[in-house]
């Protein structure tokens, strides 16, 4: 082992170096993933270099009505994917079809290549992929603490011999209460674990829902709308904290109705209208698509489907130092 005394630079060394780098260059995780979805074909069904979802002719049908038909979908690893589309597209179905919370018609799919088709919403949390879920009025009524505890998984205090063993819940309990303030503190609501998850704005729910879903330590996110209901002063706070999920290393699969907040994280979109995938694509790319725009004109006149002007971070900055002084 080299003293650091013993180091020396040398003009060869420098140079090797140099070329080393030319040859290698230091790419972040987000590079990584955009340099492989730029070899995606934007088709619906398109296949990916590194999929870790993939589905298989999923169809989801209410009486006489389909709700969903996906003939193939893969989701790139380690990518942040929305799932957009108009009112009643099936995007919400789609969603509950693959953690396990709704049964399809027919239809598989997988996970890392392992089948998920019937499993319970329990196992597909447990195996990885979990979703967030919006506060209910329950869940309103407990601490904001109380709701990370209930989302810890292998909780010996839920299971009937193990319960008998206060000292072995106790241990669980203590250690599960370290990692829920941890992951609190990270979206800055470790100051409001004793109050009711009720008490929350619109913004604080949207992380404490995010923040529920960690203590399971997932590889796949499930995003419901995150950004449904916050205030325009915590978009970008929150986006931000869906991209650093992503540069962890997490893969980000959301639903959302907010074209600016598509725009401005999707690594890659997937369009749904009336059950069926009908365009993927980088979000610039996939909201010029004529069946797109077909899709949203057919549904709703007034999506705005361009324009990052709220996201702009000057107006936002100012806008969450106002919210901050409140
Ligand atoms: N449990 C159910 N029973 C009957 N019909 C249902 C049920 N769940 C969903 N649907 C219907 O299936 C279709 C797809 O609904 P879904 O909620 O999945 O769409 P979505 O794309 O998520 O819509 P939104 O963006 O409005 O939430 C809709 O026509 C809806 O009315």
């Amino acid at each position: 082992m080299p003293t650091d005394e013993s180091i020396t630079t040398t003009p060869e060394s420098v140079a090797d170096t140099a070329a080393a780098a030319a040859v290698a260059p230091v790419t972040t995780h987000h590079q990584q993933v955009l340099a492989k979805l730029a070899t995606v074909d934007h088709v619906p069904g398109a296949a990916k270099p590194d999929a870790i979802i993939t589905a298989d002719h999923v169809t989801r049908r209410f009486g006489g009505m389909t709700a969903v038909d996906v003939d193939h979908l893969e989701v790139q690893e380690g990518a942040i994917t929305a799932l957009i589309g108009p009112n009643g597209a099936g995007k919400t179905t789609f969603f509950n079809l693959l953690t396990g919370f709704d049964r399809p018609n027919q239809g598989s799919w997988t996970f890392q290549g392992r089948s998920l088709s019937g499993k319970s919403a329990a196992a597909v949390a447990k195996i990885g992929v979990v979703r967030t879920f919006q506060l209910t009025k329950a869940l309103s009524r407990l601490t904001v603490l109380q709701n990370m505890l209930l989302a810890s998984t292998h909780n010996p205090g839920e299971n009937l011999w193990l319960s008998w063993l206060p000292f072995t819940w106790q241990k669980h309990e203590k250690a599960a209460t370290e990692k829920a303030m941890e992951i609190l503190a990270r979206f800055k609501l470790d100051t409001k674990a004793s109050d009711f998850a009720g008490s929350l704005s619109g913004g604080q729910r949207k992380l404490l829902e995010m923040a529920r879903a960690l203590m399971t330590d997932p590889t796949v996110i499930m995003l419901d709308e995150p950004m449904a209901g916050v205030n325009p002063a915590l978009v970008q706070s929150l986006l931000g904290h869906i991209q650093a999920l992503r540069d962890e290393g997490m893969t980000v699969l959301f639903v959302e109705h907010d074209m600016h907040a598509v725009r401005h994280i999707s690594d890659w979109v997937v369009v749904m209208a009336e059950g069926r995938i009908v365009a993927e694509g980088p979000p610039a790319s996939v909201m010029r698509d004529q069946a797109v725009v077909d899709a949203y004109l057919g549904a709703h006149h007034d999506t705005d489907l361009g324009d990052d002007s709220l996201l702009d971070p000057k107006i936002l900055a100012r806008l969450e130092a106002e919210e901050e002084k409140r």
